[in-house]
């Protein structure tokens, strides 16, 4: 029998790690020092935006930190001694996770670290958007005490709030939007539709969801079967006075098609956190629809969020590079000896 292959993320740790940021806009990156330091880590800190930058700035470490910086193959073959990636967030679609794991090296990302935050942000975009507050706070601005901008408005007890996309932060969002008295129903490829998940909500079918949701949330990672997920055709679809919030990935949504909808009526309003192309460009048309409701990728943050996650991000390589099993390790199978470097 041949001996397993030793898995990358156990292969020479060095001493001290060496652990590069290729890029954070956070404040401070006090507590990641923190981390490093009671690890008796060396850490970096760059700010990366290309492949040729990242690979520059990460020559010799045995794991990086990444929040928007593309790490791709050709980054990964310029980096043979990685053994590790932490990703700040929950979602990776930055990252060539098939090519990491092709080529032994490990991904963490920190999946349960702002479910109550992005929850809480898009209960509060479907409060917003159901009540008409940010129209009619800009009315107020400008003198305009009528309920004209917002008419008409819906009691929510009753209406149908449909959550695409039954993860951590959909099901939680699907529990607030309950306590709310919306009726809950949620769309999920992994579960069966006409089941009733542990918190209550209704299991249908995709369509099945558009046609009937008056509130459509958008709780999905962004990859090739979800890109432009909610398009023109699918908008074509929608119960007449629904609502889209978007609080997942931007181009999850067909951001032109969107606009258009809003333009002509058949979306009542949207509440959206992220964009195809962040920062939102000054020439999109979706500033000018004032019932739209825009806000700066921002749901995934509180204090305590952002604590938790830029502690456990580089916890998590830390762990690995030092030849223990993270709690967050996506791609397992690089520990298993059975991909070869
Ligand atoms: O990218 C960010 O800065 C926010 C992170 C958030 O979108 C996530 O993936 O958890």
């Amino acid at each position: 029998m041949s001996e397993p292959t030793t898995p990358a993320a156990f292969t020479n740790p060095t001493n001290p790690i060496k652990i590069v940021i290729t890029d954070c806009d956070h404040d401070s990156i006090d507590i990641e020092r923190a981390v490093a330091r009671d690890a008796g880590a060396e850490l970096v800190l760059a700010q990366c935006r290309t492949e040729d930058e990242v690979i520059a700035a990460a020559a010799g470490a045995d794991a990086i930190v990444v929040q928007y910086a593309p790490i791709t193959a050709k980054v990964l073959d310029a980096l043979p001694g990685l053994k590790a990636i932490g990703r700040y967030g929950v979602g990776v679609d930055t990252l060539d996770v098939e090519a990491a794991t092709a080529r032994g090296v490990a991904i963490c990302n920190v999946p349960d670290y702002g479910t109550e935050d992005v929850s809480d942000h898009a209960i509060a975009l479907a409060v917003s958007l159901a009540r008409g507050i940010t129209q009619l706070d800009r009315g107020v601005r400008r003198g305009d005490h009528s309920l004209g901008p917002v008419q008409p408005l819906h009691r929510i007890g009753g209406r149908v709030f449909g959550v695409v996309g039954l993860g951590l932060i959909g099901a939680a969002t699907g529990r607030k939007a309950k306590g709310l008295g919306y009726h809950v129903i949620g769309s999920d490829p992994l579960l069966t539709a006409g089941t009733v998940t542990a918190d209550g909500i209704t299991v249908a079918g995709f369509e099945e969801l558009v046609a009937s949701a008056d509130v459509i949330s958008l709780h999905v990672p962004l990859n090739q079967y979800t890109h432009h997920l909610i398009n023109s055709d699918v908008l074509d679809r929608v119960k007449p006075g629904a609502v889209l919030v978007n609080t997942c990935r931007g181009a999850v949504v067909d951001t032109d098609a969107v606009a258009a909808a809003l333009k002509d009526g058949r979306l009542h309003a949207a509440g959206l956190d992220v964009f195809e192309v962040e920062p939102l460009p000054r020439t999109s048309p979706l500033l000018e629809l004032e019932n739209a409701v825009l806000t700066p990728h921002a749901a995934w943050y509180s204090e305590e969020s952002y604590a938790e996650l830029k502690r456990r991000t580089v916890e998590n390589v830390v762990e690995l590079c030092a030849g223990r099993v993270p709690r967050n390790i996506l791609n397992s199978e690089v520990l298993l000896g059975s991909v070869a470097r």
